[in-house]
């Protein structure tokens, strides 16, 4: 039986849940339980805070677990970085006053810098020989240097509006992270097998997304300039169809060019064009 350490409430928890209910693993979790038994697949559920998770799977209290890359390298344990899930993308980001006279990285040195990334922050400071003092707080690190806490700040951005609210502006990306499945690097044998399947599930899932699946008919003499445009897995598939002068065609297009591909298509006689979204890629 693995256990599975996930963030119990947060930003990660409900993609976190969708995943593992792509995956076929359903569990009851109750607002205030801390462990949940699975269905559809022999695991439990550890709901933790985000911070504790790099080190319940280091210490093997948890023999795999769901997290932000961000947390895992903040906490510096030994874990091994299974899989990138695809979600929770954000950036960790030195940022400064809109008004600062800033030029390079030279401007750090003798300021103050709040985060709640105090460990990666001193890792990269180190690596740019930048003397700079880290103001370590907990959250609302945004209005540090409004309220005179900080001359500058180091913390999560992803759409940057919170940065553009408090004044402020982003001068150098530190780590690109991600929800990441981590693992304990001492798992038995039956754990690493259990592992393996689940993360057989996990990838099917990953590489369906954002792809769709797609059925036309084509006049014949079309087939040659139709088989440019459609990508699909390995090629198209074809199939006769009743009326000799039609043929059918199926072709997985990822979402992003769907409209460009089905224009080119319906300019070349594509007809009954279906569009079905993907469950699972299975390789
Ligand atoms: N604005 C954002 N956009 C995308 N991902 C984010 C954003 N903010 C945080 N994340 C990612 O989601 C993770 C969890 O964020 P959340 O705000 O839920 O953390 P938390 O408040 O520390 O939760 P916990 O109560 O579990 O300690 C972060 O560590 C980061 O990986
Ligand atoms: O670039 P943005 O899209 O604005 O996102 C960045 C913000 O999101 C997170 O905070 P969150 O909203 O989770 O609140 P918190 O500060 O309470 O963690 C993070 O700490 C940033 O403040
Ligand atoms: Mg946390």
């Amino acid at each position: 039986m693995l256990r599975i350490a996930i963030q119990a409430k947060g930003r990660l928890n409900e993609k976190t849940m969708a995943l593992l209910a792509d995956a076929g693993i359903s569990a009851s979790v109750g607002s205030r339980s801390l462990i949940a038994h699975a269905k559809g697949f022999p695991v439990d559920l550890l709901l933790l805070r985000d911070d504790d998770i790099p080190q319940a799977v280091a210490m093997g209290t948890a023999d795999i677990g769901i997290v932000g890359l961000n947390e895992v390298e903040e906490k510096g344990v030994e874990v091994e970085r299974v899989l990138d899930l695809g979600f929770g993308g954000c950036r960790l980001s030195l940022a400064v006053p809109r008004e600062a006279d800033y030029k390079d990285l030279g401007w750090f040195d003798g300021k103050r810098i709040a985060t709640s990334y105090p460990e990666i922050l001193s890792r990269f400071l180190k690596a740019n020989s930048i003397n700079a003092k880290i103001h370590t707080i907990t959250g609302s690190v945004e209005i540090a240097p409004a309220v005179g806490m900080a001359d500058a700040i180091f913390d999560i951005v992803s759409s940057g509006g919170t940065l553009i609210q408090n004044g402020l502006v982003e001068v150098k990306s530190v780590l690109d992270s991600q929800a990441v499945l981590i693992a304990s690097p001492g798992l038995s044998a039956e754990k690493r097998e259990e592992l393996d399947k689940l993360c057989f599930r996990f990838r099917s899932i990953i590489e369906s997304r954002g792809m769709k699946y797609v059925l036309m008919n084509i006049p014949k003499q079309s087939l040659d300039e139709a088989l440019k445009v459609l990508p699909g897995m390995k090629s198209p598939t074809i199939l006769h169809l009743a009326d000799p002068d039609w043929l059918s065609l199926h072709a997985v297009i990822p979402e992003s060019q769907l409209w460009e591909r089905i224009e080119r298509l319906k300019a070349i006689g594509a007809e009954d064009i279906l569009v079905l979204v993907l469950e699972n890629i299975v390789k």
